[in-house]
């Protein structure tokens, strides 16, 4: 599992290594991973290193300090390498050692015009950012600022700019802590952070700033510390998936229903129900209308299928609400469903539905605008672009006054528990961004949560405490959607429909095993 522990925090845990004289170790731990980093994109892309240049922004704490000592190894690899100094004093070892590899250091103050820099860094092979780390105090400010506003206006986007850019602990210019971003930042290709993730590379902007994450071990003790966020890699995911025994039979392994659908969007439920069933259940039950059950039925005929109410069905788990639109009877559903006290993933149509308050098991899968919606009607106004900018602090008030787990969908999947727990899953692809994809995930969490409904280890397997346990199945089901959904764009943009075979396979491979033969 990833955990990311705030800036302050992570300094604390920095602070007695410091203390006992490891700090020049404990930047050159850093550097070193820095330059590792460097020297992969560089030969990744292409470029041969002898010849490549190179440009390293130095500010004036000790994030500038790693970059430098990250040039001079670049220099000793034959690297051409200039340093920007976008502060007065910066950090005087690692300049010194820089120089005396042959670097060339270069001024910057306020005073001066920075374009001839900037052009020489949009034509460099690779620029490195070590402008501000965790020390960093709001936005970029003067030189700084200037330097990065001329880079952007002459190397273009990330994705059209030809200088790859890698940043030093955090992309310079995000809040270490919230990863917002007052001002410019320079948007990297990759993020080399040291000692642990630090909040802000995996919320909102930040993390649309930050590019490929590297984590990078230098020693840092942060057991006594509480994570910030966290995020689930395959293993947490793997640990926490129920994989059927020889003594289950078809309803110990737990049975999703699924009322979903209506006779104006019949496909919604298709696509729930396909990928509930590729995750692996004991069964799938549908409730909805005669006619979206024939439709289900022509791709899943294994799916059981009735008209009746939630009572009649007995099912570990509920997802209720895709393309449930204009459906009386569904609406209905989607309340008893609320109330049978069982896991319930409510997504799209169900969500108005919610009652004043209901508890962690109930798993919320709003977009930006549907937790606009949920959220207005408690009295909390927020513009659906704020929730966009902060999608954390809108998830986490959601839960708060819901009582509900909130999944947050959108480039980053946001999940917050009403303990306060956060989840970030940057698994998927902007490929995802397509009508039904929510459908598939409502699936997936759903089948997730029937598997789970009555596993009484489950949280243990993660370190979790209980009430939390909902926030993981939602963003295990996140990770699988995600990996699912970049394995889908493999073949071109995503087809929702074929991504039940992309899902099964994803679960074989964090399971380590072959996939069932058809
Ligand atoms: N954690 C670890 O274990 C390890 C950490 N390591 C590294 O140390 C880094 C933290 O170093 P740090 O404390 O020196 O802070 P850092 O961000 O480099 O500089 C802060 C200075 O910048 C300035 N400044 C502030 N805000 C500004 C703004 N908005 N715009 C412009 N300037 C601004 C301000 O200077 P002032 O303006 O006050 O003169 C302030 O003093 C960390 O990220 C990691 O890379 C590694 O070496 C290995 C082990
Ligand atoms: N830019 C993006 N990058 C990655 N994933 C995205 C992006 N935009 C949306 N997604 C994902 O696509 C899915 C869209 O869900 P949703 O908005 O409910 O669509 P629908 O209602 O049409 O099924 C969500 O899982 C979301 O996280
Ligand atoms: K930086």
């Amino acid at each position: 599992m990833l955990e990311a522990f705030s800036g302050a925090d992570v300094r604390a845990a920095e602070a007695p290594l410091i203390d006992a004289g490891q700090g020049d170790a404990l930047m050159q731990r850093a550097a070193h991973a820095l330059f590792g980093v460097a020297l992969g994109l560089l030969r990744e892309a292409g470029r041969s290193t002898y010849g490549a240049t190179a440009v390293v922004l130095a500010g004036s704490g000790k994030n500038g300090g790693d970059a430098l000592y990250a040039g001079e190894r670049l220099l000793r690899r034959g690297v051409g390498v200039t340093a920007v100094l976008l502060a007065g004093n910066v950090h005087a070892p690692s300049l010194d050692a820089f120089q005396r590899a042959g670097g060339t250091a270069v001024g910057l103050d306020d005073a001066t015009e920075p374009s001839a820099l900037a052009d020489h860094a949009a034509a460099a092979d690779i620029v490195i950012d070590g402008i501000l780390g965790t020390g960093a105090s709001g936005g970029l400010r003067g030189s700084a600022l200037h330097f990065v506003e001329a880079f952007h206006a002459r190397a273009g986007a990330r994705g059209s700019r030809s200088a790859i850019v890698v940043a030093c602990d955090l992309p310079s210019g995000i809040g270490v802590d919230d990863g917002r971003i007052s001002g410019a930042v320079l948007e990297a290709d990759a993020t080399v952070t040291f000692g642990a993730v630090k909040p802000g590379l995996l919320l909102g902007d930040g993390a649309q700033a930050a590019g490929e994450l590297d984590v990078v071990d230098i020693g840092l003790e942060m057991s006594s510390f509480t994570p910030v966020v966290r995020t689930l890699l395959d293993a947490d995911v793997a640990a926490l998936f129920s994989r059927p025994t020889s003594r289950d039979q078809k309803y110990t392994r737990g049975v999703l229903g699924i009322a979903a659908g209506s006779t104006r969007y019949p496909g919604a439920a298709a696509l729930a129900v396909g990928a509930a069933l590729a995750t692996g259940v004991g069964m799938v039950r549908y409730l909805g209308p005669e006619s979206v059950a024939a439709l289900i039925h022509q791709h899943n005929p294994e799916v059981v299928a009735s008209t009746g109410s939630i009572a009649d069905a007995r099912s570990q788990a509920w997802a209720v609400g895709p393309g449930a639109v204009d459906d009386d009877d569904q609406r209905r559903r989607a309340v008893d469903a609320l109330h049978s006290g069982l896991p319930v993933v409510v997504d799209a149509g169900a969500l108005t539905e919610l009652p004043e308050r209901v508890g962690p098991h109930v798993i919320l899968t709003p977009h930006a605008g549907e937790l606009q919606q949920l959220l207005a009607a408690r009295g909390i106004d927020a513009e659906r672009s704020a929730i966009e900018a902060e999608p954390a602090r809108f998830a986490l008030r959601a839960a708060e006054v819901t009582g509900a787990t909130v999944l947050l969908k959108g480039f980053a999947t946001t999940i917050a528990s009403p303990s306060g727990a956060l989840f970030v899953q940057r698994d998927a692809t902007p490929w995802l961004a397509t009508a039904g994809s929510g459908d598939t995930l409502t699936g997936i969490i759903g089948a997730l949560g029937a598997t789970l409904a009555e596993d009484d280890g489950a949280a243990k397997r993660l370190r979790l405490p209980p009430e939390d346990l909902w926030a993981a199945v939602a963003a295990a089901g996140a990770l699988i959607h995600g990996r699912a959904g970049r394995r889908a764009a493999r073949r071109g943009p995503v087809v929702v429909s074929t991504l039940p075979a992309d899902i099964g396979a994803v679960i074989a491979d964090l399971l380590q095993e072959p996939p069932p033969t058809t």
